[in-house]
């Protein structure tokens, strides 16, 4: 990845914190200048009774109450799916077996301690008991190997079941969503939050977590037991231990090593020289832009632009993560530091002070020095790193919450209850469509783009919507579609407020193309196919709907016909080919690093803007029964003249008495045969009646007319 900024982003979610964050204001904001990056922290306040680092702990475990129901939530849906119950189960039990055996071994390092306290003080020896010893740890490390490979069998039949249930789920709350939800930044950070990675799943790195806390839980608690057992006996047992795990808090305390501040933080860089570094190595290892870096001559240019910034900036040109470590690095010299080795020899210089004082003792002491202070350090990491984890697993938890949240995102868009049309044979006649005072701003955006617009389209009406760029014509397309609802004022379908239908039925009764449409990254024929999912299979009808697109002759001379992927989302992976391989698998090959190059990027088949239009003409001619509205945005913008007469002539034969709306700037063909035109410009209809009404009437719509035609003449 690219260092800097964008890296930033991606990994630092949003905390789930409410209010704002203004790096500006100094009261709750301090600054840090660190090389070229600027850090903004917030200011935690300072309660003197409760410590920071326990209000954050205490906050976490609140955090983590809320998410309970969630996770239990989470198990009850693992234990519908088939088999998970039994291996989850059997997961369970070898995590907790595999717990308790640092336990065991622990046991029987004490009975070999005593073993030799017992040789020490009588001069004899238990061979019985030396002998269980023995057979003991072998078992324990032969039980360890096979249940950690047990473990592992069962991990891969448990990560799979659980990622693939929930990776449905999580596909359809996202595919349910609306489009100003779905634009929606708040909407799509809450998705980015709740994202699975292709090999897990939030649901399984939970089960994983909860497992491990129980696993450590039980290892700590059993440890804890024989540790107390066996310092009874032991003479200066305690004093060992406790200053064994004196020593490992102590390095802790100061071994706190961060890669990013933990608090809510900002950072930017104001260096302009670092953002054209980051984008000019963009431009170089991004094949889309290689034609242009080619065909400019840019790559002279580009060398010693960022030889020239890397100079200026020197080793200040990092990513944030690295300034910061920098920073701190510099930072974390201190007298704990040195503090730190001279404590953990403590426990060497108390057991020499005792051999002196007790010289029989010294193999005796020798070994329980050994076993107690290694047993307690190792006991004190895995408790200090248990507490550690806190922050991680409320975290983790905390994704639970998230993903379910996901699934119940309301949309903006809200569904209507009236079914559509009630009367399906109706449809054959076209829709009326009715826009009374409808003005519209787009989410987040502080103009209106619609101001006030009212007009009628009678059914079976052949409209044109027609105006400059940006004047509102592709917007009135998608209010009748409801991708959005109006800011003001009302739309009518058959004298039906728009907003009282359900969603469904005037979808299935709507079809549009739009303006920016886009192509799948699947094959043609399913790219066609979407035009009506009910009949995605009617093979018979895809091809029909081709060849009204104007689609199938190219289509047919692609070496893969109907299966010709437009842009393939799963790269065939090869390596060390023989030259001579030009084709595999039925395709041809390309290496990586021409893929994508040149114009092949957007559309790999290297189509044309053209038939990449037809297909997704194509595509609305797949669905024509049930529906009795129509419409296009711009359709023939990418076509060649005989392609774009071709098109309206079968658009004017297949529409029976359908209504049809047509967005254009184009004047001429369609205007002509216009039922109703409307004129806009900048967010209102200025004129509107048939094509001969509107040059009578002299306005702005003849002016352009008399423009277009002038191009024609002699
Ligand atoms: N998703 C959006 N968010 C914010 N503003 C938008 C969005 N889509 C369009 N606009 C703005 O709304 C205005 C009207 O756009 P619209 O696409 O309806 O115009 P148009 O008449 O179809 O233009 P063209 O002839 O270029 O297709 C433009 O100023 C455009 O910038």
């Amino acid at each position: 990845m690219p260092p800097g900024k964008r890296g930033f982003r991606r990994r630092q979610p949003v905390t789930s914190k409410d209010g704002t964050f203004d790096p500006d204001d100094v009261a709750k904001v301090k600054h840090t200048r660190m090389g070229i990056w600027d850090l903004y922290e917030e200011i935690e306040p300072k309660l003197k009774l409760v410590p920071r680092s326990m209000r954050l702990r205490l906050e976490t475990y609140h955090e983590m109450k809320g998410s309970f129901p969630y996770v239990l939530r989470m198990f009850k849906e693992i234990g519908s799916i088939k088999a998970c119950w039994w291996l989850l189960s059997g997961y369970l039990i070898v995590a907790l077996v595999l717990a308790l055996i640092p336990a065991v071994e622990l046991w029987y390092s004490g009975l070999l301690l005593k073993i030799v306290q017992n040789a020490v003080e009588h001069r004899t020896v238990d061979r019985d008991l030396l002998f269980q010893v023995a057979l003991s740890r072998l078992i324990c490390s032969a039980a360890t190997r096979l249940l950690q490979h047990a473990q592992s069998q069962l991990y891969r039949p448990l990560n799979q079941r659980i990622r693939q249930h929930f990776t449905v789920q999580s596909f359809h709350a996202r595919a349910r969503l609306d489009v100003p939800t779905y634009a929606d930044a708040a909407v799509q950070r809450q998705l980015e939050n709740s994202t699975s990675s292709s090999r897990s799943s939030i649901a399984w790195n939970n089960v994983l977590t909860i497992l491990h806390l129980i696993s450590t839980g039980v290892e700590l608690v059993s440890q804890v037991s024989v540790l107390l057992a066996m310092l009874r006996d032991q003479r200066d047992g305690p004093l060992l231990a406790i200053l064994s795990f004196g020593h490992t808090l102590f390095r802790k305390k100061t071994n706190v090593r961060t890669w990013a501040p933990t608090g809510v933080f900002a950072a930017t860089t104001k260096s302009t020289d670092y953002q054209k570094m980051v984008g000019m190595s963009r431009v170089v290892n991004d094949p889309q832009h290689r034609q242009e870096l080619v065909a400019g001559g840019m790559a002279e240019y580009l060398v010693s632009s960022y030889r020239a910034a890397a100079e200026k900036l020197g080793n200040q040109a990092t990513d944030f993560y690295e300034a910061f470590q920098t920073h701190t690095v510099t930072n974390r010299l201190s007298l704990t530091g040195f503090l730190s080795d001279p404590l953990r020899e403590l426990p060497q210089i108390v057991f020499t002070l005792r051999a002196v004082q007790y010289p029989s003792d010294i193999p005796l002491s020798l070994a329980s020095l050994n076993l107690i202070t290694h047993t307690t350090s190792q006991f004190s990491r895995t408790l200090f790193d248990l507490f550690d984890q806190t922050g991680s697993v409320a975290e983790n938890l905390a994704s639970v919450r998230k993903m379910y949240e996901t699934y119940t995102i309301p949309n903006v868009v809200a569904d209507g209850v009236k079914p559509f049309p009630e009367d399906q044979q109706s449809l054959n006649l076209g829709v009326a469509v009715e826009f009374r005072n409808v003005s519209f701003r787009y989410p987040g955006s502080k103009q209106d783009v619609l101001r006030n617009v009212s007009f009628k389209i009678r059914q079976g009406q052949l409209c044109v919507i027609v105006g400059a760029n940006g004047s509102g014509k592709s917007t009135i397309l998608k209010l009748i579609s409801r991708l959005y609802d109006p800011t003001d004022g009302q739309i009518f379908i058959n004298d039906q407020d728009i907003q009282t239908l359900k969603l469904a039925d005037l979808r299935r009764a709507t079809s549009v193309l739009f303006q920016d449409y886009t192509h799948f990254p699947l094959s043609i024929r399913d790219n066609i196919a979407l035009g009506d999912p009910n009949n995605a299979q009617d093979d018979d009808k895809i091809r029909q709907a081709a060849t009204l697109g104007g689609a199938t002759e190219f289509i047919e001379r692609l070496d893969e016909g109907f299966d010709t992927y437009l842009d393939r989302p799963v790269q065939d992976i090869y390596s060390s080919l023989p030259q001579g391989t030009t084709t595999l698998f039925g395709r041809s090959v390309e290496y990586s690093a021409v893929r994508g190059a040149g114009n092949m990027s957007s559309h790999q088949k290297g189509l044309s803007g053209g038939q990449m239009q037809r297909i997704a003409l194509s595509r609305t001619f797949m669905r024509d029964d049930g529906v009795g509205l129509l419409c296009f945005d711009e359709p023939s913008a990418s076509l060649d003249p005989t392609a774009e007469h071709d098109l309206f002539e079968r658009l004017r034969l297949l529409r029976g008495s359908k209504t049809m709306v047509f967005s254009s700037h184009r004047f001429g063909n369609l205007t002509r045969h216009a039922d109703l035109i409307l004129y806009m410009n900048d967010a209102v209809i200025l004129e509107e009646g048939t094509h001969d009404e509107l040059i009578k009437q002299g306005g702005g719509y003849a002016k352009i007319w008399m423009l277009q035609a002038q191009a024609f003449l002699p």
